[in-house]
């Protein structure tokens, strides 16, 4: 019988039901693991919304206000699925309460709350990690595999982009349900924390960290009308952003992400060059990891797609899931990180990113918005 992990769930948008997906299949796919997690309480808001999730989804009760949650004996376990102005708020109260805390990116508004987060962790020594589940898509975390065993050799560049659209209208108004990611109040900023953040964590898990940026930023609809008020207010997120860097290992690197690349809905595109082995992999492919590799010789010598299906324990991940060939989805990501945090109190390790490395992130995305402000190059 595993220990049970009681999970508060606070948010009921798309990352609650995301990662609530993610603990309902836990235990069935991963049964070898000594802890799993159980729906204890779901919390939010509006109570008719969160009662209606919990009924859905099968969470035991409800709360409607967090610190309700946080203060209950029967939870162990906070997940922040809710905008980010409320996760060190959140995170702080947990980790003083003693909870372990599982909290969605990007970890902060900022650096300095980034820190105070990180303090409140280890001062408690609370089990925690955050949510940048691309890590865990197989085909990235083989790709992590592949550059750790030194078959790139030197490492020249490393280029992501997140492209989407769906800002591209000046109808759509900021703040509310998934358009507080418009309002700077509550998302802290735009497509630098939300999308870039994801690219900036997968690259310092690939390629080691950024020491410097220049980066640029634009807002291309300067005001819309704000939910709260129904004034036309100013927008101060950033609607694009493009940034250049180096890497600590001497590598240069290229990040581009924008709400308004037409015809784009979640294009995250991934590529390193070695001097022996080039890797490129696509969100909207995520099964398959490209690979050059420069010791094949003659007429074949190419581009291939490996398919990351293979059960034999070469593919990471898939040995869990259906028979050899048959892929997965960007859902899997979420209950792969599940996994690993049981795992992680398994074995009385850390679940990597922790807050600490989920501060790096935060503190080349300062850096970017600073760059950008300044026209400048900012140390990291
Ligand atoms: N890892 C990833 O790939 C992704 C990460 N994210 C991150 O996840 C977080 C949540 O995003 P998302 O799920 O899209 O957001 P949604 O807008 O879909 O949901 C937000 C939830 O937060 C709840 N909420 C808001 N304020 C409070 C409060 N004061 N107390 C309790 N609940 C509250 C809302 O319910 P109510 O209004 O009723 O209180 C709602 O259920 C963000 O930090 C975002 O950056 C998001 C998408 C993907
Ligand atoms: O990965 C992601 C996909 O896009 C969302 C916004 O539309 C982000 O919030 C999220 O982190």
């Amino acid at each position: 019988m595993a220990t049970p992990v009681n999970v508060g769930m606070i948010g009921y948008g798309f990352m609650g039901r995301a990662h609530t997906n993610g603990y309902k299949r836990c235990p069935d796919f991963f049964p070898e693991l000594r802890h799993q997690p159980v729906l204890k309480a779901a919390c939010a808001r509006s109570e008719d919304k969160i009662q209606a999730f919990a009924d859905q989804w099968g969470y035991e009760s409800i709360e409607t206000d967090w610190r309700k949650l946080i203060a209950r004996d029967d939870i162990d376990a906070i997940d922040i699925c809710v905008p980010n102005n409320l996760h060190k708020e959140i995170a702080i109260a947990c980790a003083e309460a003693g909870k372990m805390i599982l909290c969605e990116k990007p970890l902060a508004m900022n650096v300095a709350e980034g820190e105070e987060m990180c303090k409140a962790v280890e001062k408690a020594k609370v089990p925690h990690t955050v949510w940048y589940n691309y890590r865990r898509v197989p085909a990235v975390t083989l790709a992590k595999q592949i550059i750790e065993s030194g078959a790139l050799g030197r490492i020249f560049h490393y280029r992501a982009n997140f492209l989407q659209d769906w800002t591209i209208s000046e109808d759509l108004p900021q703040g509310g349900q998934a358009l507080w990611r418009l309002d700077a109040e509550a998302a802290g900023s735009g497509v630098t924390g939300d999308l870039l953040a994801h690219c900036i964590d997968t690259a310092i898990w690939l390629n080691g960290t950024v020491s410097d940026v220049s980066a640029m930023t634009e807002t291309f609809i300067k005001e819309r009308v704000h939910q709260a008020t129904g004034e036309k207010t100013k927008v101060t997120i950033d609607d694009a952003c493009a940034f250049m860097c180096h890497f600590s290992n001497g590598s240069l690197g290229l990040f581009e992400s924008t709400r308004y690349a037409r015809g784009h809905k979640a294009l995250y595109t991934l590529e390193i060059n070695g001097s022996e082995m080039s890797l490129r992999w696509d969100l909207e492919d995520l099964h398959r990891l490209e690979v050059f590799d420069h010791k094949d010789e003659g007429a074949l010598r190419g581009w291939k797609s490996v398919h990351v299906s293979d059960h034999g324990g070469e593919h990471p991940y898939m040995d869990k899931w259906w028979v050899p060939g048959l892929q997965i989805g960007y859902e899997h990501s979420f209950v792969h990180h599940v996994a690993d945090f049981m795992k992680s109190l398994d074995e009385g390790k850390p679940c990597g990113p922790t807050f600490r490395d989920a501060l790096e992130t935060q503190k080349v995305c300062d850096a970017v918005l600073t760059s950008a402000k300044e026209r400048s190059w900012e140390n990291v």
